[in-house]
């Protein structure tokens, strides 16, 4: 059994996206883990990677105003993320291309997401949280440019953490160089540490200008992603935490950019943050069901 698939990227996070009404993948994460792998999951018909950060599974109605989608993101893991700001803006391409709404409602884990169509896709984020209890964090503490004891003989030792919450949970960490960072070798004692007991994505950030650039070891994925949307949330929601955003102004966008592509954040004082930038399909295609029948 095969099912039909289109594939969509936002400024290098992709996706495969399946529509949930089909009803023909029973078991997700199987699907998943088969399709989302950068060795042998979905060749890609417009010659890029192949794999996938995620299957988006979605079920749109177009007979509300607006148009209303449930979001399912599995990840390659087979885990499902409460949110993800990238996996957000394609879902409302899709809606776009499907029924030509431009404004999309978006129903995650998270909550209602409003997202608007138009040369880039721009969605809500709801409010960026440091609370220790909705990052969440084993202690009652946030952790604001906070040192990790436990990440000491790591090679994490001795980097400032600040957690927030933007959908899913987010270590930012700011450094004078994205680049140079092995991400591989220093995410992975954050991702997991005690404090987070939902595990966290890792995001670096380094100042560029009024903006920043961004790297994020997103928990899911198990790996370094190409953008990661909540991600670039986080780097601007802790950087107006910790004063860096002053001279740019906290309700204007702050430019992001991770390794593929440019992102827009705005975080104001007194509303949802919101995340901009690119989201369009790449191609389409059917793949096989996992178990599925002949
Ligand atoms: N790439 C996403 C984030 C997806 C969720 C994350 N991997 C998690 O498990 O928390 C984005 O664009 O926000």
């Amino acid at each position: 059994m095969s099912v039909p698939f289109e594939k969509y990227d936002g400024a290098g996070n992709d996706f495969v996206v399946v529509d949930a009404d089909d009803g023909a993948v029973e078991d997700r994460a199987a699907f998943a883990r088969a399709h989302c792998d950068r060795e042998t999951g979905v060749v890609d018909g417009a010659g890029g990677r192949r794999g996938a950060d995620g299957v988006l599974f979605l079920s749109l109605d177009g007979d509300t105003d607006p148009a209303t989608v449930t979001m399912t993101l599995v990840q390659p893991d087979g885990s499902v993320a409460e949110m993800c700001g990238n996996g957000a803006r394609c879902v409302a391409a899709w809606a776009a291309d499907r029924s030509g709404a431009s404004t999309v409602a978006i129903d995650t884990p998270a909550g209602r997401r409003r997202a608007v169509v138009e040369e880039e896709v721009a969605v809500e984020m709801g409010t960026p949280t440091f609370d220790p209890g909705a990052v969440p964090l084993a202690g009652d503490d946030p952790a604001i440019d906070a040192t990790l004891d436990e990440l000491d003989g790591t090679p994490a030792a001795g980097l400032s953490v600040t957690a927030v919450n933007t959908g899913v949970p987010h270590a930012v960490v700011f450094v004078d160089d994205v680049e140079a960072v092995d991400i591989d070798a220093v995410a992975p004692p954050i991702r997991h540490a005690d404090t987070f007991p939902e595990g966290a994505n890792v995001t670096f950030a380094a100042r560029e200008g009024d903006g920043y650039r961004q790297r994020t070891f997103e928990r899911g994925v198990e790996g370094e992603t190409r953008a990661c949307g909540t991600g670039a949330v986080a780097v601007a929601a802790a950087a107006a935490r910790l004063g860096h955003l002053s001279d740019a102004g906290e309700t204007n966008w702050v430019t992001v950019t991770p390794p593929g592509g440019e992102l827009g954040v705005a975080v104001p004082d007194d509303g949802p943050a919101r995340l901009r930038g690119p989201a369009e399909k790449r191609f389409e295609g059917e793949l096989p069901v996992p178990g599925g029948e002949q």
